[in-house]
């Protein structure tokens, strides 16, 4: 039997799950999901004509992929914001605020990325990990380390997952053994760029990533900024995440008027920025972020785990900001986009309870879509992934509620959104069948025998 996963063209018939600008959660049930050099060719009820639809594009019965009763097919969960290189910490060294975290735990941690054995053996493991969890889509921090970080978009690339990936910038307030002098760290951010561009990979891209203000001089943020508007690249960065670290940026930015007008001043702000964080902007500082079209990355487990603070995504929404949501690891401690959904749902929910009966929290259906759609959106890639809308590229999970070792029951009366609700609050791992990406299927898992019928 030919694997759908090598062939560039195949359908598969089921329930798909999605979203739009207009609805959070769509569900379409008993349609077929045509698949070409990995692009979604069409999205359509199997009724009479489905027949015609598949000979047109000459997809034999074999190449036709049904999924089973309960499950259903979701797009590829993007993961907006992630410290690769924090992964031997993740699930550790908690119970510090950020300051102190990044001293006692993170730049000892990164700063062992000079071993490219070790760098090559943690990026493996740490991809792996995020691809089980479901996560087609990542914008990676690794370090200031140039050849490790090279190293890590090579095993992004082979292993088949779409990202961004940044070598990290930091010229001042940082260890003496994990810091760049100002020209050596842009002068390595060049090679970096101009070596991924070498390497010609189909869906690495860098990202320039100066780590946050209070570790970054004006200077070497200006020369950035410059460098990513001359050549269209993404930039990633911190802010506002905690109330000391916003104090700080305060005292060495004196001239800058809040913490968003520093990142202003440097030329940082574009629809190709992602900002993790944003607890403390305020209203003024959302509205800048608004103009430059900057997306936000919200990462809940961190900001309660390290304590940082709770974002209220609502107002991020009321005031027309994207916000996607990012793991973080190692400030948070799951590398699953899902732990992120519904962790998002709790701060949103604590927020509730704080402010009283006017405030509506987020629900489900609005993490699935911040996790899907709204991500890719805060990466500027809407164009490409984020929902199963034809011609986009087909970055899709198979979930199965009732896969081995799941903790999701199903009920005879459960509706197919009890079941999609369930998988948010209680999936992990063993739900997630398959992981395609430019459909592409990278799951080690090999298609489960029923699911073919040719
Ligand atoms: O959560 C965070 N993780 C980090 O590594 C970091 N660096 C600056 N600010 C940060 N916040
Ligand atoms: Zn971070």
């Amino acid at each position: 039997m030919p694997e759908p996963r090598m062939n560039p063209m195949f359908a598969v018939v089921g329930t798909f799950v999605h979203s739009s600008d207009k609805e959070p959660l769509i569900t379409l049930q008993n349609h077929c999901l045509g698949v070409a050099n990995g692009k979604i060719l069409f999205l359509q009820k199997c009724d009479a004509n489905l027949q015609t639809t598949l000979r047109q594009h000459n997809i034999s019965a074999e190449n036709v992929i049904y999924l089973q009763e309960w499950q259903f097919m979701v797009p590829g969960f993007v993961d907006t914001h992630i410290h690769a290189s924090q992964y031997p910490n993740c699930g550790k060294g908690i119970g510090e605020g950020l300051l102190s975290w990044l001293q006692k735990y993170t730049f000892p941690v990164e700063a062992k990325f000079a071993d490219l054995e070790f760098a090559t053996d943690t990026y493996s493991r740490v991809i792996s990990r995020v691809i089980k969890n479901g996560t087609t889509t990542a914008c990676y921090f690794a370090t200031i380390d140039t050849d490790a970080t090279l190293r890590l978009c090579d095993i992004v690339d082979n292993a088949g997952q779409r990202a961004l990936v940044g070598k990290v910038n930091m010229d001042q307030n940082s260890p003496e053994f994990y810091k760049e002098e100002t020209t050596q760290s842009y002068q390595n951010t060049i090679r970096f760029v101009k070596e991924v561009a070498n390497r010609k990979y189909k869906l690495v891209k860098p990202c320039i990533t100066p780590r946050f203000a209070v570790t970054c001089g004006m200077d070497l943020m200006k020369q950035l900024g410059q460098l990513a508007q001359t050549h269209h690249l993404h930039v990633q960065t911190h802010i506002c995440e905690t109330k000391d670290e916003c104090s700080l940026v305060q005292k060495l930015f004196p001239e800058s008027t809040s913490y968003t007008d520093v990142y202003e001043q440097a030329g940082l702000l574009t629809r190709k920025t992602i900002l993790a964080h944003g607890i403390y902007l305020s209203k003024e500082e959302r509205k800048i972020i608004k103009s430059r079209q900057s997306g936000i990355s919200h990462c809940p487990n961190s900001n309660l785990t390290i304590r940082s603070g709770l974002l209220d995504v609502k107002a991020c929404f009321e005031d027309n900001i994207a916000v996607g949501l990012g793991t973080d690891i190692s400030g948070g401690y799951s590398p699953s986009i899902l732990d992120a959904m519904r962790t998002a749902i709790s701060t949103s929910n604590t927020i509730a309870l704080q402010q009283g009966t006017d405030y509506t929290p987020l629900d489900y259906k609005d993490v699935f879509r911040m996790a899907t759609l709204g991500g890719a959106k805060v990466l500027d890639m809407d164009e490409v992934i984020g929902n199963f809308e034809v011609g986009k590229e087909f970055d899709a999970l198979i979930i199965d509620p009732k896969a081995a070792g799941s903790v999701i029951d199903v009920f005879e009366n459960d509706t197919v959104e009890d079941v999609i609700q369930k998988f948010v609050f209680l999936g992990d791992d063993r739900n997630i069948l398959n992981v395609f990406v430019a459909g592409r299927d990278l799951s080690e898992k090999p298609f489960v025998e029923p699911l073919i019928i040719s």
